[in-house]
């Protein structure tokens, strides 16, 4: 397929979309203490938007402000100067960032935003990096950030770099925020877990069978996320997301979805999206 040309001296908005995970599984850890998982990660056809700018200087600049992350740390700023690095350009780049994806939310939103960041300075600056090179690249970023590079619905093991595409229904989520972050260490590093969940075989495996491993844990640290798991229960086969605090529930038409929706309690962020088979820019980079 061929893209046609982006013309430099234009802002180039990119979408930064959100990611459930359809189940986790802790299945071990490495000897450097990370867990090994198994998870089904799906993206929503909602998230952050990132602008960006070509400059000839060689600057990376964040233009937005998001409070509670300083630029330097900003996964955005931290995957252009890895990509700057990695690639050898003389380029860099303005960048603003529209958040909308909560933070600590276990829906990927920073790795997200890495993610579109790199697959499009790799063509807004020609570096010519391959799929896998870039996948390389965002997983020293964080553990997500693969996943979206790869672009599709996706089985993953490992820390989440192994991946397969994965099958699965179409549907529509609401995802409720409840009124609290989730830092994803405290559960990881939680006496509580459990680090032995048997290992799946991808081929037919029984999505009933599958749960958040996490949630369990989390559900005792935060009792908002117990309360907005029961209310969401009400309605469907609710489950955690990532490490939270958010939870999400699939429903076959976006009216059933808008209907609940609709009644969820005051001071509780929520959204509606559909499940999003492939990235907005996976054609962005060649495999
Ligand atoms: C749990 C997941 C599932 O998709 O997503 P989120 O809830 O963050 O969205 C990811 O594995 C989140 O991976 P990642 O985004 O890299 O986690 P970070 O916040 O950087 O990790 C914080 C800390 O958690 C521990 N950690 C993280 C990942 C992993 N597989 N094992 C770990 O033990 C490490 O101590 C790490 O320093
Ligand atoms: N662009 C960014 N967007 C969100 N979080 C960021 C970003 N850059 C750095 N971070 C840091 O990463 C942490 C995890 O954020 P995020 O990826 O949104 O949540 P989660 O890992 O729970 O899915 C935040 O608390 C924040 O400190």
């Amino acid at each position: 397929m061929t893209l046609p040309d982006l013309d430099p001296a234009q802002p180039l908005c990119v979408p930064a979309p959100a990611k459930i995970n359809l189940f986790l599984h802790i299945v071990g850890r490495r000897p450097d203490g990370y867990h090994l998982l198994q998870t089904a990660f799906r993206m929503l056809d909602w998230g952050d938007e990132i602008t960006l700018q070509r400059r000839d200087d060689g600057l990376i600049l964040r233009t937005s402000d998001v409070p509670g992350v300083p630029a330097e740390s900003d996964l955005v700023v931290r995957a252009a100067r890895a990509l700057q690095a990695a690639s050898g350009s003389r380029f860099g780049a303005d960048i603003g960032v529209l958040k909308r994806i909560p933070m600590g939310g276990g829906l990927g939103g920073g790795s997200s935003d890495a993610a579109s960041v790199l697959l499009a300075l790799n063509r807004l600056w020609g570096c010519g990096l391959s799929r896998q090179a870039l996948q390389d690249l965002g997983l020293k970023l964080g553990a997500d950030v693969p996943f979206f590079i790869f672009g599709e619905t996706a089985f993953a093991e490992g820390v989440g770099e192994a991946l397969r595409p994965l099958a699965v229904p179409p549907a529509w989520y609401v995802v409720v925020a409840p009124p609290v972050s989730v830092p994803t260490a405290e559960i990881f590093s939680a006496k509580e877990l459990t680090r032995d969940t048997e290992i799946l075989i991808m081929q037919g495996f029984a999505a009933h069978k599958t749960r958040n491993d996490m949630q369990a844990v989390v559900c005792v640290k935060y009792p908002e996320v117990a309360e907005s798991l029961e209310w969401l229960s009400q309605y469907g086969d609710a489950r955690m997301s990532g490490s939270g605090a958010c939870l999400f529930a699939p429903f076959d038409t976006e009216g059933q979805a808008r209907q609940v929706a609709a009644s969820v309690p005051l001071g509780w962020k929520v959204w509606v999206a559909r499940g999003l088979d492939r990235h907005p820019l996976k054609d962005w980079v060649a495999d």
